[in-house]
């Protein structure tokens, strides 16, 4: 018999104290997204599956947990991801909208499959897009609001592995023609030499090679870029890493695609101390209007599950036990100094067992 608390692979229950450390972080990575003048947008958690897909250019609708709609008899998706919706907002709703458009956001989405690192299927996503531009300056900015927003978090010791996802792809097109580029990809992706070489690829086998701290990484991939073809990339990837190499360690694995399906010249994968595999991820990207017109984009989000089971997040308020008979008062001064109050409601309540961090005893704070 299945036990009546037991809840479908890959969803689970956020008790206390994570399900408010879960607050904090999401609180904390909106605070930081909203000072740096990103709007906030909450779409659904539903919506029609053609409206989900198709809206960011080379998007595919593997990960999808689909329902059937028995009001409008269409096919219904749950997001996987909240940057597709944020697409299909600039694109319609607010297309009129000055550009650069800098519009953030933070809720839960849900995958088909989670992955042996992580297999819960559903998980708070947070983040910000700039839609209008995926020039190195917004590229820039959107790695930097998210270490921002990691750091607010609570997440220390941050690094940014960048990628050049559409690399490949590139090459296959003008100096390194291959048969099969999917193919290319894939082994490139696992990094298996053997079965490249199998292909027909070998002037390939360098670009794994090139995979490490970036300045030796980029310096590489220079070596191998006889047409000039990757130039304009690996200056990019430079600017960027001079941006930001004094606040996080910078890597380049040109060949990393796994999880960049829709990015295009440049993705970027973010880690931390302690926390188990990426904590985010972002990129630059296309949005497809209604008109058939591509517009660049570039935007990051953080994982925020992670961070929670790092045990990493900021400090929640402390708890203070007001014994029976504390004045009615003390409750509104200790709230308004930003601490919770937990009232005991008889005699046999103990402090201790409910959570509690102090205790209010002679008129004064006392820590239990
Ligand atoms: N939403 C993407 C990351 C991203 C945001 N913007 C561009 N890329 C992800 O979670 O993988």
């Amino acid at each position: 018999m299945t036990s009546p608390s037991l809840l479908p692979e890959g969803l689970r229950d956020r008790l206390p104290p994570e399900a408010e450390a879960l607050g904090r972080v999401r609180g904390a990575v909106l605070t930081t997204t909203e000072l740096n003048g990103y709007a906030r947008v909450e779409p659904p958690l539903a919506e029609f599956e053609t409206t989900l897909l198709g809206r960011l250019k080379s998007s595919r609708g593997t990960d999808l947990l689909r329902v059937i709609d028995p009001i409008s008899q269409r096919t219904l998706a749950l997001r996987p991801d909240i940057t597709a919706q944020v697409g299909r907002i600039a694109a319609t709703r607010l297309a009129h909208r000055a550009r650069p458009l800098r519009l953030c956001y933070a809720g839960q989405v849900l995958k088909v499959r989670g992955t042996q690192l992580r297999p819960e299927r559903e998980m708070c996503q947070a983040g910000a897009e700039i839609v209008g531009t995926d020039a190195v300056p917004a590229v820039i900015e959107a790695v930097r609001v998210a270490l921002d927003a990691l750091a607010a978090a609570g997440a220390t010791g941050l690094s940014v592995d960048l990628t050049l996802p559409d690399l490949v792809a590139t090459l296959a097109a003008g100096p390194m023609p291959v048969a099969d580029v999917d193919a290319v990809i894939h082994e490139l992706d696992g990094k298996d030499a053997g079965a490249l070489a199998a292909l027909g690829a070998t002037a390939y086998l360098p670009l794994i090679e090139a995979a490490g701290p970036v300045d030796a990484a980029i310096e590489r991939l220079s070596a191998i870029d006889s047409g000039g073809i990757l130039a304009s990339r690996l200056a990019g990837a430079r600017a960027i890493a001079d941006a930001i190499g004094g606040r996080a360690t910078v890597t380049l694995d040109p060949t990393e695609r796994h999880g960049f399906e829709y990015q295009s010249w440049i993705g970027f994968s973010l880690f931390a101390d302690g926390v188990r595999g990426e904590v985010g991820r972002g990129g630059a990207y296309s949005i497809v209007h209604p008109d058939g017109r591509e517009e660049p984009a570039v935007g990051f989000s953080i994982y925020l599950d992670p961070i929670v089971d790092a045990g990493v997040a900021p400090h929640g308020r402390d708890r203070v036990f007001l014994p029976l008979g504390t004045e009615g008062q003390v409750a509104g001064t200790l709230h308004a100094q930003g601490h919770a109050t937990v009232a005991a409601l008889s005699d046999a309540d103990d402090a201790a067992a409910l959570g509690c961090t102090h205790i209010w005893a002679g008129g004064a704070l006392q820590p239990l």
